[in-house]
C-alpha cells in the first residue's frame, strides 16, 4: 500500500493551553481510517492541524511526500485535503448549485474528476434542489451538499468531522451508504463520528485518541476483540 498521509509527533495548542501531545498516525491510499475517543480528547484539533486551520507547534504532517504542516488552509486544500466540517457550514445564502461550483477545483488531477454532473449523479437529491438556497435544505440535504462541496475540490483525502450528527437514523444510513461508495472509488477517508457500528463495518484502521495522544490503534476485528478494555475510551 502506498502511504498517502504521515502524521508524526504532532503537538498543538490553543494559546497557552496544549491540546495535542504528539499524535502519530498514517493513512494509506484508499484507506478508511477513523479517529475515535471521548469528547475533548483531540479529534477536532487533529482535524484542524490536518487542514491548515491550526499550525502544529511541533511535528510533521506529510501528504504524498509533501510537508503540509506549515501551510495555510487553502494551500492544504489545493494539495488534496477535502474537509466536511463539523456543523456542515454550507453557504446559506447561495443555491445548491452555487455552493458546489464555488469550490470546484483540481479537475486535472484525475481522469474521472468530480464535476457538478458527477455530484448530482451521486446525490440525485441535490439535482432536484439545485436552485434552492442552502439555508432552505433539510439537515440531511445540507450534509449531502457539504460532502458534495468537498468532493468538488477533487480531494485525495476526505476528512469528515461528525458528518451524521443530528440526522435522523434513515438519513444517517444514507450517509454511511454514500461513504461506503466513496471508499469503493478508492478515495482515502478520515472519519470522526460518534456511531461506532457503521465505522467498524467500513474502516481499515482505527486510532483511539486520549488526552491528545493516540492511545490505541488497530483494525475493526482487533477493536471488537478488545471492546471491553476500550469501553472507557469509546463511551460504548
Ligand atoms: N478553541 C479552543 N480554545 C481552547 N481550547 C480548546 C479549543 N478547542 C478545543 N480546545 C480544547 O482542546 C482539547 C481537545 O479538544 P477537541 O475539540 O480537539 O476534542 P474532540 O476529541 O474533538 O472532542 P469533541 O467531540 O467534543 O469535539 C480539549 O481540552 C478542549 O477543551
Amino acid at each position: 500500500m502506498t502511504r498517502l498521509l504521515a502524521v508524526r509527533n504532532v503537538e498543538a495548542s490553543y494559546g497557552a493551553s496544549q491540546a495535542l501531545f504528539g499524535i502519530d498516525f498514517d493513512v494509506d491510499e484508499g484507506q478508511f481510517v477513523t479517529l475515535l475517543g471521548r469528547n475533548g480528547m483531540g479529534k477536532s484539533t487533529t482535524v484542524k492541524t490536518l487542514t491548515g486551520l491550526l499550525r502544529p507547534t511541533r511535528g510533521t504532517i506529510v501528504l504524498d511526500g509533501q510537508p503540509v504542516h506549515a501551510r495555510a488552509s487553502h494551500v492544504v486544500a489545493r494539495a488534496g485535503v477535502g474537509l466536511v466540517p463539523e456543523g456542515r457550514h454550507v453557504f446559506p445564502t447561495l443555491t445548491v448549485r452555487e455552493n458546489l461550483v464555488a469550490t470546484a477545483h483540481n479537475r486535472q488531477r484525475s481522469t474521472t474528476p468530480w464535476t457538478l454532473e458527477r455530484v448530482y449523479r451521486f446525490f440525485p437529491r441535490l439535482r432536484e434542489r439545485e436552485r434552492n438556497l442552502a439555508a432552505n435544505l433539510s439537515g440531511g440535504e445540507q450534509q449531502m451538499l457539504a460532502i458534495g462541496r468537498a468532493l468538488m475540490t477533487n480531494p485525495r483525502l476526505l476528512i469528515l468531522d461528525e458528518a451524521t450528527e443530528g440526522l435522523a437514523p434513515l438519513i444517517r444510513e444514507e450517509i454511511w451508504r454514500c461513504l461506503a461508495e466513496l471508499k469503493q472509488t478508492g478515495l482515502a477517508i478520515i472519519c470522526i463520528d460518534k456511531h461506532l457500528a457503521p465505522q467498524l463495518a467500513l474502516a481499515d484502521r482505527h486510532y483511539v485518541l486520549a488526552k491528545g495522544r493516540v492511545a490505541w490503534r488497530g483494525t475493526s476485528a482487533e477493536l471488537r476483540a478488545q471492546a471491553e478494555r476500550l469501553r472507557s475510551h469509546l463511551s460504548i
